[in-house]
């Protein structure tokens, strides 16, 4: 299905992406992990063609998507969507609008901007919400919800693509634990239910574990573990992240747990 092929991004002399490789071959939910820099955003961006590779070439079902100009490379980007930490919606805008955006690539500007989507096009956009239990928050502005709400709703943006790929990057590194669980759980189950990859970057080992088939490793550009989480044992874990003995899945960890139960949180320096 994807194959990336020794792919690398050089931005001057340092290579973010280092002659990565490693195939998709069935629908599957993949965590990427590694310290702060080891290159898993520069990775997805290059995948959504955000970001142009240096060298080396990434095929989707045998077309060799590195390639692709003009008209191509946006119906490429329709079908890997991008969801970000930020979630980047319009705040002002109603949730259902924000939604519809995602049909951007396939309308003129002039009926976005007059926000003059078509019947079927909105029915879509709420039967969405719907399924991330955001419908009832269809006429509200994007600014009045929670963070995790946010996601779900940039998650429901994603869909309107109906895309192959969802690539997130890192989608709850700015939220809170139960937010967290939320929207892993919902991209988990549009894989599970509608097929999809799903492809995240992850900063906390547990999330990985928990939600995802398969696990990439990155260190310093390099894939350096490519395998299930039974397979990413802390050693392994220690390696990834270059860390020393004192290394401790605490430090990022988002599991949820009853307050008093709470341990004494060591946060290593790259993590924070
Ligand atoms: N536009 C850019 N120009 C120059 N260097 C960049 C650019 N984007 C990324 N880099 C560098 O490439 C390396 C990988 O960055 P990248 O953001 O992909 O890592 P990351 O693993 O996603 O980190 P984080 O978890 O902090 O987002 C870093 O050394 C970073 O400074």
């Amino acid at each position: 299905m994807l194959t990336v092929e020794n792919l690398t991004k050089r931005f001057g002399a340092n290579a973010a992406v280092d002659n990565a490789s490693f195939s998709i071959d069935r629908p599957a939910m993949i965590g990427v992990i590694g310290r702060s820099g080891a290159g898993k955003s520069t990775l997805l961006r290059m995948i959504n063609r955000l970001t142009d590779a240096t060298t080396g070439r990434i095929l989707f079902e045998g077309t060799d998507v590195t390639t692709l100009r003009g008209k191509d490379r946006r119906a490429w980007q329709a079908s890997c969507a991008m969801i970000f930490q930020q979630f980047n919606l319009v705040p002002r805008m109603d949730v259902v609008s924000n939604v519809l955006h995602g049909t951007l690539g396939k309308r003129s500007t002039l009926t976005t901007v007059f926000n003059l989507f078509p019947k079927s096009d909105i029915h879509q956009a709420i039967d969405i919400l719907d399924r991330l239990g955001m419908a009832d928050h269809a006429p509200k502005r994007a600014e009045a919800l929670s963070g995790g709400q946010q996601q779900r709703v940039a998650i429901a943006r994603a869909l309107m693509q109906d895309p192959r790929i969802i690539l997130a990057d890192e989608p709850i590194a700015s939220l809170d634990p139960m937010n967290a669980q939320t929207v892993m759980e919902a991209l988990r189950r549009i894989h599970e239910e509608d097929g999809r990859t799903v492809l995240a970057n992850l900063h906390t080992l547990d999330t990985a574990r928990r939600y995802c088939d398969r696990v990439i490793g990155m260190r310093d550009g390099r894939i350096v573990f490519d395998g299930t989480p039974e397979q990413l044992t802390t050693g392994v874990a220690r390696d990834i992240y270059g860390a020393g003995d004192d290394f401790s899945e605490a430090a990022t960890s988002t599991e949820i747990r009853e307050p008093a139960l709470v341990p004494p949180k060591v946060v290593l320096p790259e993590f924070a």
